[in-house]
């Protein structure tokens, strides 16, 4: 693989200001202890684009306002908000317009989960969704057929939602499960059917498969190369690995990046994407979360445009696939969430996890009221 395509990665544009620390990193990251097989040379990942893109990968988490120069600060950030939210209306305003494209049709929803659902917080182990976003969930999943679609491995974001109606997709949807019940179609090579825990019928969709001992062994080197790094942390997804450095030093950025860079060049058919502050290393096949909602739609036989909407939800890189795939041919709503402006394929946007919660409870609401009218 030639690596410096990994440049050409869609990284979107992120308002976040690019620190110019970034600059003077040489002396300190030269001081810290490097991995010792493979020394990092620290000179790929700068010409490559992948520090750039890392240091764009996350908006600043708010901080407590206290004086007022900050305030004024905040007011143009609101300012500019504002303006970018012409161009991506909130959700919740234009809400009665989704209502009025989705007469007669049937609704499916998608949602992403790690600052969709639950909000961004330091350790991935410990990003909860809240009873009442649980409950929102449930409750949509009542009246229209709702997939999670995560980075996370499927066991590990079933742990988190822990709803047993909903559809889950896994490994940013390399790893797909649903009833076989609630199968139409299924033109695939790689679906299977096989049976859950509880002894159901499902139809289980994984088109790496043969990566699994390949991701197993990355991801083992990614845990002994980085275990120096103080603040990184490497996840297992089953069909790709995260590298975090959301609590690593931002001079040592540099560094873990060269150290996934070196990895990733004995391994050819894996490919890099950027997170929020995490680098993910994932199979080079034709796959992701936009193909992953495509493959959904036709195997429960709704793919006809005129019989119903879909509905993406999902604040990160990832989702633009498939905020791209509901854009063309006008099929659906892509709704980013974000609370600094920028760009996406996205039609809408929610501000946080708060707003995606009152959208779902807006969605209900909706439904029951046209329920109880007869429509
Ligand atoms: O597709 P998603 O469901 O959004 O998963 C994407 C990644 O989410 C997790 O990392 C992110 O959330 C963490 C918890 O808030 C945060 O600490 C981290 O910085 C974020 O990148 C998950 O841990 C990753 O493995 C997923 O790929």
């Amino acid at each position: 693989m030639d690596l410096s395509s990994v440049n050409a990665c869609p990284v979107l544009a992120d308002s976040t200001p690019i620190n110019q620390t970034i600059l003077g990193f040489h002396t300190s990251v030269l001081s810290l202890p490097i991995p010792k097989k493979k020394p990092c040379k620290l000179d790929d990942v700068r010409s490559n684009g992948w520090l750039d893109a890392m240091q764009s990968s996350s908006p600043p988490r708010k901080k407590m306002l206290k004086d007022i120069a900050i305030e004024l600060a905040s007011d143009d950030t609101d300012h500019a908000y504002y303006s970018w939210m012409l161009k991506y209306p909130s959700a919740l305003n234009s809400f009665h317009h989704i209502a009025n494209r989705a007469y007669k049709k049937k609704i499916v929803i998608f949602l992403d989960y790690d600052g969709t659902l639950s909000p961004i917080v330091d350790d991935p182990n410990r990003a909860f969704m809240s009873v009442d976003m649980r409950s929102a969930v449930k409750g949509v999943a009542k009246y229209f057929p709702t997939a999670i679609i995560s980075g996370r491995s499927r066991d590990k974001v079933y742990e988190l939602v822990g709803l047993a109606e909903l559809f889950y997709a896994g490994s940013h949807g390399m790893d797909i499960i649903f009833p076989a019940k609630d199968t139409v179609s299924i033109n695939h090579t790689n679906c299977i059917r096989s049976t859950d825990e509880q002894g159901k019928e499902v139809n289980l969709f994984q088109p790496a498969r043969e990566f699994i001992p390949m991701i197993n062994e990355v991801f083992r080197t990614l845990v002994e190369v980085t275990k120096d790094i103080p603040g990184a942390f490497v996840e297992n997804h089953k069909f790709c690995t995260s590298v975090h450095y959301r609590n690593v030093d931002e001079k040592t950025w540099p560094m873990i990046a060269q150290c996934v860079h070196d990895v990733l060049k004995d391994y050819p058919r894996l490919t890099l994407t950027h997170g929020r502050k995490v680098l993910e290393i994932r199979p080079l096949i034709d796959w992701d979360k936009g193909k992953a909602v495509e493959f959904l739609l036709e195997s429960l036989g709704l793919s006809n445009i005129n019989d119903m909407l879909p509905i993406y939800i999902g604040d990160d890189r990832t989702d633009e696939d498939a905020f791209k795939v509901l854009r063309e041919g006008n099929r659906g709503y892509g709704i980013l969430v974000s609370s600094v402006p920028k760009e996406s394929k996205a039609f809408l946007s929610l501000r946080d996890t708060l707003e995606v919660k009152e959208f779902l409870k807006s969605l209900v609401k909706w439904k029951e009221q046209m329920s109880t009218t007869g429509n």
